[in-house]
């Protein structure tokens, strides 16, 4: 019996949007949530703005790890609801705060009923940027406490209410940030010819960068490159001497990211040639892609099919990222979509998953890991 109200949390959490391991509000309220659920068999533990939640099995052979992430997006919400972010220009628009409330969801089931195995919850910062999973694995309760399995859910706004999906193998995508700065000379509007005009290098480089996709990855891989960021210059008649674009890269082979990046590189000296600027390249933070463990995704759709509760397929691998990948590549586990039936989808400033979606996931989410403690 839960006694938690996890929709009023959820919208707690709404409010409070944070940036990557800047989560302290977040943190805090975590902590005050989980303060309410204290018992003997439970341990709380923080790493910089995230946690660990680690409850001691009765009868353990495994340690059981569930991942949520915390961090929200800069971007100005849009969504009109009452609880909307108070963090002027932050909004939980990937569905952490959903994630978060499933979180906590599962801990109070496992602080009220002590699970057979051990379980860690990790409360993760910064999967939007720069990752907190890779630097979290190697924190000193991480590793104490180090699991035989892990597991997290992702919210997609795409799919109706009590449907989970995921498939063996590869999930989501390689992914790498990507910053370009171009420098050249500034100048009067009416002078063109005595300056570098990093305005029209910029756009002219996005536009090159789309041959990337077409000509240079293998057509049967599949590849990413999408700028979402330009900016340059001061004024409408002063030739701007600087200018920088911030993207990302998502492909399907590691292969394809090396090939994505080289293109880059090269077409980078040639804009400098071009265009007689300095340029720079900055790729970010890199995520691994999501690798599904092959036994237990199945293991995860046939426990699906067979629960009254969901419905469950196997879906296509994505374009997304997620640092959760870095646990994958260690750790068998799995992570699997969630309904949530928003009309917007995730990183659109009107998202808005159904709250049932909470429940729903708890639910689901609690009665899977008690299957794995009984494999
Ligand atoms: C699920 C999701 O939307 N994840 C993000 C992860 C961002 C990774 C990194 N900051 C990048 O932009 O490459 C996504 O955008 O897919």
């Amino acid at each position: 019996m839960s006694e938690l109200d996890l929709i009023q949390i959820r919208r707690e959490l709404h409010q409070i949007p944070e940036p990557g391991f800047e989560e302290l509000k977040t943190q805090a309220y975590l902590l005050w949530q989980l303060s309410s659920m204290q018992v003997p068999h439970m341990e709380v533990e923080t790493w910089q703005t995230g946690i660990f939640v680690r409850f001691q099995g009765y009868d353990a052979n495994k340690t059981i790890a569930w991942r949520t992430d915390m961090d929200g997006l800069p971007m100005n919400e849009n969504t009109n609801y009452e609880f909307a972010s108070l963090h002027e220009g932050y909004m939980h628009a990937c569905g952490h705060d959903i994630h978060m409330t499933i979180a906590l969801g599962l801990c109070e089931q496992f602080a009220q009923a002590q699970p057979k195995d051990h379980v860690l919850v990790l409360f993760q910062p910064a999967e939007e940027g720069p990752g907190g999973a890779e630097p979290m694995m190697k924190a000193e309760p991480f590793q104490r406490w180090y699991p035989d399995e892990i597991y997290a859910l992702h919210i997609a706004p795409e799919l109706s209410e009590g449907t989970v999906a995921t498939r063996p193998g590869l999930l989501f995508a390689n992914t790498s940030e990507l910053f370009i700065d171009f420098v050249g000379q500034a100048g009067h509007a009416a002078y063109p010819h005595q300056a570098n005009d990093m305005v029209v290098t910029a756009s002219h480089f996005v536009t090159q960068l789309q041959s990337i996709v077409s000509r240079n990855v293998d057509p049967l891989d599949s590849a990413v490159v999408t700028i979402g960021l330009i900016q340059g210059g001061t004024k409408q008649n002063i030739i701007a001497g600087e200018a920088r674009i911030e993207g990302t890269i998502r492909t399907m082979s590691a292969e394809a990211m090396r090939k994505v990046k080289e293109r880059i590189q090269q077409m980078l000296q040639g804009a400098e040639a071009s265009f007689t600027c300095r340029t720079k390249v900055d790729w970010g933070a890199t995520y691994e892609q999501v690798y599904n463990n092959h036994e237990l995704a199945e293991d995860f759709l046939s426990f699906s099919e067979q629960s009254e509760d969901v419905h469950s397929y196997a879906c296509r691998e994505a374009m997304t990222g997620e640092d959760f990948g870095y646990f994958l590549k260690d750790i068998p586990g799995l992570m699997f979509w969630l309904g949530a039936d928003s009309p917007y989808g995730l990183h659109d400033a009107r998202l808005t998953p159904v709250e049932e979606a909470i429940h729903n996931g708890v639910h689901h989410t609690a009665a899977y890991l008690k299957h794995r403690m009984n494999t």
